[in-house]
């Protein structure tokens, strides 16, 4: 479909900035894009063009960019009549117009304006959403992944007044069954984290900082991971929503003492107290120690390399390239080939085009790495980064807290997409930490783990064949018994009728016997209309029965009798669990015992195990890789919906809680 019209003009972004918005017309009608802003930017991001005039917006204006676009671009472009559906062949007309290696000429966000509003036209020519056609572009595997939320809940360094260096703090609700939950989680801590900042530093720590993270006016790392831990405490969650940090330390790296100043905002700092990145290094590790940290971004300056990979070396956690790679596939190769990171993050603005985005995304993946999508602390309505994460199954997003508008505007697409893809149902965890890459692994592993199953219930169904095939002959023993009783006592001319009773008789209590034999020796009580008694029957000694009802261990009604028949059952049942029947009864067991309870209690007992799996899972995969993969791995979390015919969720992972 042709373009007929594309028109640029300049609007604000969250903090009042003017930036670059594009309108693009064509048959299917207008399809818009605005262009995001950073404030900690890195050196070697495509260029910005800014007017610089400070007589207007303190220089920040983008007249030119927008004059670049109505005048230059969208002109050439119309001209060009390249189909919208080709995005390479867009992104590179558009990199050729501006013939410059960091689009100075006309300027990352006069281009990305037109790159995205090009993506979105191309979308609704094919008639499908936006995610599915950079999933397309990207030629991604599906199932789709819904990402983790990280979301920035309390913002210091560029971001927000206060003494607090670090920029970011996040919480990462990586355990939770669905995006739709993991939103939940996260705003329930950040509400909690809210009212404990005000109690404790005051009514104005409720002010909340650029990404609606609260910015109360606190020194530390410490203090401000303790707060965040206090408020995953109390809402609930402890264990289950972990910490993510972006330190932004590009923002305060003395480039000629090669130190850190965590004092940076006091313009009278002291260098005696700046540190090496060795001290620096040991400062996360200790604090990874101390909280569930489980991602830190740019950890060291852009340019520190030898830092990256100090750190990379001897750290477990997900390490992400901010500044250090800038969505820039030449700087992402050298952080591959230097060993400096593990982790993208994946601005769209930092590198111009959405083709070089999804190189930038698929460089990552190829090394191992895993991807975040971000915004930037400028923002605007615009929602493209949520199609973006689905569509290059990133499995994690960092788009502020779960407040102002401008950084919920894509979480409530993310809401969205999550809804459509699973029809309406939450689609389910398939590993709260897999990366997406890995899915195949894991689809390879569940596969394994159905044909093992199977193999299991098939000889369990053949040993009960044979158990009633037992029972059978025994039967047929038995009538042949029976007949040679009857001939005998009929010699011995005893009342026939009596004879046939006796023999009735024997025969039932040898089956009954043999069918103890085979079963084992748990006896249903022979009043059967009260199933809550059970008698036990020690096969050798059938005159002792017991019956366990009777015990009152076994009819607990505190909180510490259910706590000490939890210590008597567990020991006695899990002496059996490298058995290989263990897992089958478990499985229906399981069921049965929680059968009688309200759904939403079986629900927070299905959540526990789902968080165990994972921890298991994690546990494993380390075991196996041992390596740094798994520090990737670990890292990255992916809720899975499946875009097939019915739009269903593909929740087979989940079928052993079902
Ligand atoms: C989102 C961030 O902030 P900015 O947009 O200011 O770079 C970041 O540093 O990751």
């Amino acid at each position: 479909m042709a373009i007929t019209k594309i028109h640029a003009r300049s609007v604000y972004d969250s903090r009042g900035n003017p930036t670059v918005e594009v309108d693009l017309i064509d048959g299917k009608g207008l399809h818009r894009a605005i262009v995001p802003s950073g404030a900690s930017t890195g050196q070697h991001e495509a260029c910005e063009l800014r007017d610089g005039d400070k007589s207007k917006w303190s220089g920040k204006g983008v007249t030119k960019a927008v004059q670049n676009v109505n005048e230059i671009i969208g002109p050439a472009l119309i001209n060009e009549h390249i189909d919208v559906k080709d995005q390479p062949a867009v992104d590179a007309f558009l990199n050729k117009l501006d013939g410059t290696s960091n689009k100075t000429k006309l300027g990352a966000n006069a281009i990305l304006g037109v790159s995205l509003a090009v993506a979105k036209a191309g979308a609704a020519e094919k008639g499908i959403p936006l995610y599915a056609h950079v999933s397309d572009l990207a030629g991604t595997k599906k199932p789709y992944v819904l990402p983790v939320p990280f979301m920035n809940v309390l913002n210091g360094g560029s971001h927000a007044g206060g003494r607090l260096a670090f920029q970011e703090f996040m919480i990462a609700p990586d355990t939770a069954p669905s995006f739709t939950e993991a939103m939940r989680q996260g705003s329930e801590v950040y509400q909690k984290l809210k009212t404990l900042a005000k109690k404790k530093y005051g009514q104005s720590a409720g002010n909340v900082g650029d990404e609606g993270g609260v910015a109360p006016d606190i020194e530390t790392a410490e203090e401000a991971l303790d707060l965040i831990s206090q408020a995953i405490k109390e809402a609930g969650y402890e264990g289950q929503v972990k910490i993510a940090m972006d330190v932004a330390s590009s923002e305060f790296y003395k480039v000629d003492a090669k130190k850190y100043d965590l004092d940076f905002k006091n313009p009278n700092s002291d260098p005696s107290k700046w540190i090496t990145y060795e001290q620096l290094a040991d400062m996360y590790k200790s604090l990874a120690s101390k909280y569930p940290i489980v991602s830190i971004e740019d950890p060291f300056a852009e340019d520190d390399w030898e830092a990256w990979s100090y750190f990379f070396k001897t750290s477990d956690f997900q390490i992400v390239g901010d500044d250090l790679t800038v969505t820039n596939p030449i700087r992402i190769k050298k952080a591959i080939e230097t060993k400096a990171c593990n982790a993208l993050l994946l601005k769209v603005n930092q590198i111009g085009t959405l083709t070089e985005s999804i190189q930038a995304a698929k460089d990552s993946f190829e090394a191992g790495w895993g991807v975040m999508v971000s915004h930037r602390s400028g923002e605007t309505e615009d929602v493209t980064i949520a199609d973006i994460v689905v569509g290059l199954r990133c499995g994690q997003i960092k788009t502020g807290a779960p407040c102002r508008s401008e950084r919920l505007a894509k979480l409530n697409q993310i809401l969205r997409i999550e809804e459509e893809l699973s029809s309406g149902s939450p689609s389910a965890v398939l590993d709260s930490w897999d990366a997406a890459e890995d899915s195949e692994v894991e689809r390879e592993k569940a596969k394994k783990a159905a044909e093992v199953r199977a193999k299991a219930e098939a000889e369990a169904a053949a040993n009960k064949k044979s158990k009633a095939q037992k029972i059978e002959e025994r039967r047929v023993a038995n009538m042949r018994k029976k007949e040679e009783a009857e001939d005998a006592s009929s010699s011995e001319e005893e009342d026939p009728s009596l004879a046939r009773a006796r023999a009735r008789q024997r025969e039932q209590d040898s089956d009954l016997k043999h069918a103890e034999d085979l079963i084992g020796n748990i006896g249903v009580s022979k009043n059967r209309s009260d199933t809550k008694t059970v008698v036990f029957t020690d096969a050798s000694n059938p005159e002792s029965a017991t019956d366990l009802s009777s015990l009152p261990i076994f009819n607990p009604s505190s909180k510490d009798q259910f706590a000490k028949l939890r210590e008597t059952l567990v020991p006695l049942l899990g002496a059996s669990s490298s058995k290989a029947h263990y897992a089958l009864f478990l499985q229906e067991f399981s069921k049965q015992i929680v059968k009688d309870l309200p759904s939403d209690q079986i629900k927070k007992i299905a959540s526990g195990l789902t968080t165990l799996s994972n921890e298991k899972m994690k546990e494993e995969k380390a075991a196996e890789k041992g390596g740094k993969k798994t520090k990737a791995a670990k890292s990255k979390a992916t809720l899975v919906a499946n875009r097939d015919a019915s739009s269903k969720a593909d929740t087979t992972s989940y079928g052993d809680l079902e």
